[in-house]
């Protein structure tokens, strides 16, 4: 842990490598909250003001009509949008950009489908467990033509899990930035330059839980493990459903989908 030492106002902390001023600390944290509330697609008061406007049964009945390979498509458009704006957080953040190339595509092919999920609880009703879609709140079953109802229902209980947390939009954004900029991803070339911004992040997200005596989020944040499990089931889905439509993920897929969760030796 790094020791602060010094009168409070000037307080710096002394970590291995470098030393980090309070104001530094506090431009960190703009930074890291303006990328976050920036980028998302949706104000968190403008999902909370429609959260009771539900579909209705004929029209949950008319989604669970459309065949499997039509209500696919329209989920990867909209996780293709989502994960636009989520590549504009990454570049917003203070050194991202300075990474090497290939170290930014290695954080985004790791971490984009991990900030979807977290993004996507800001969209949640844990009251009536439905998720906001196409412009109202769905229920779970309103997704069964996909196919993978074991996928939906994994991420309904990962947004009631967040729920319970209750983030805040400052900690939703800094927990969304230390997924993202983790520095324990393989295939890294420059981990150290992760492992830097990393640091600073967790000591300015301790900071801020600190001042608003938030530290006790920290044990209740789903383990990083139930977010990857999450997005390794998408990836078993999408395999499966590739080889149902064989030859659509390149027909009809966004290139950014692609790009990010379809790898070209596996095409069957
Ligand atoms: O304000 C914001 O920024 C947020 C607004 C809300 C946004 C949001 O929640 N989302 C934007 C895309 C969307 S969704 O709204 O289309 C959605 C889809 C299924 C659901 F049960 C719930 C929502 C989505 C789409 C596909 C998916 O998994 C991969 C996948 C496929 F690809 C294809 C088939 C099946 C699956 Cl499961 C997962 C998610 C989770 C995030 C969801 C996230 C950003």
């Amino acid at each position: 842990n790094p020791e602060f030492h010094g009168n409070p106002n000037f307080a710096s902390c002394l970590l291995p490598d470098h030393l980090i001023s309070m104001a530094e600390l506090d431009l960190l944290t703009q930074n890291v909250v303006c990328a976050h509330s920036e980028t998302c697609q949706f104000l968190q008061e403008n999902l909370q003001v429609i959260r009771w406007e539900t579909f209705s049964q004929s029209e949950v009945h008319g989604f669970q009509q459309k065949p499997m390979d039509h209500m696919w498509e329209r989920c990867v458009c909209h996780i293709t949008n989502a994960i636009q704006q989520i590549v504009e957080f990454a570049k917003r953040l203070n050194g991202f950009m300075e990474l090497n190339p290939n170290d930014q595509i290695v954080l985004l092919k790791a971490g984009a489908m991990e900030l979807l999920l977290l993004r996507m609880s800001r969209a949640f009703n844990c009251y009536n467990n439905t998720i906001f879609f196409e412009g109202k709140y769905a229920p779970l079953d309103l997704f069964q033509s996909l196919g993978c109802n074991d996928l939906i229902s994994a991420m309904f209980d990962l947004c009631h899990s967040l729920c319970a947390v209750n983030l805040s939009e400052y900690e939703m954004a800094f927990y969304s930035a230390m997924i993202l900029l983790d520095p324990t991803q393989p295939w890294l070339q420059e981990k150290e330059k992760v492992q830097s911004l990393h640091v600073k992040l967790d000591v300015a997200f301790r900071n801020l839980l600190r001042r608003t005596h938030r530290e006790s989020i920290l044990g209740k944040l789903p383990q990083r493990g139930r977010l990857l499990s999450i997005c390794q089931v998408h990836m078993e889905k999408l395999k499966v459903f590739r080889q149902m439509y064989p030859g659509m993920a390149w027909e009809r897929f966004p290139p950014l989908y692609r790009e990010l969760f379809v790898s070209e030796q596996e095409d069957p």
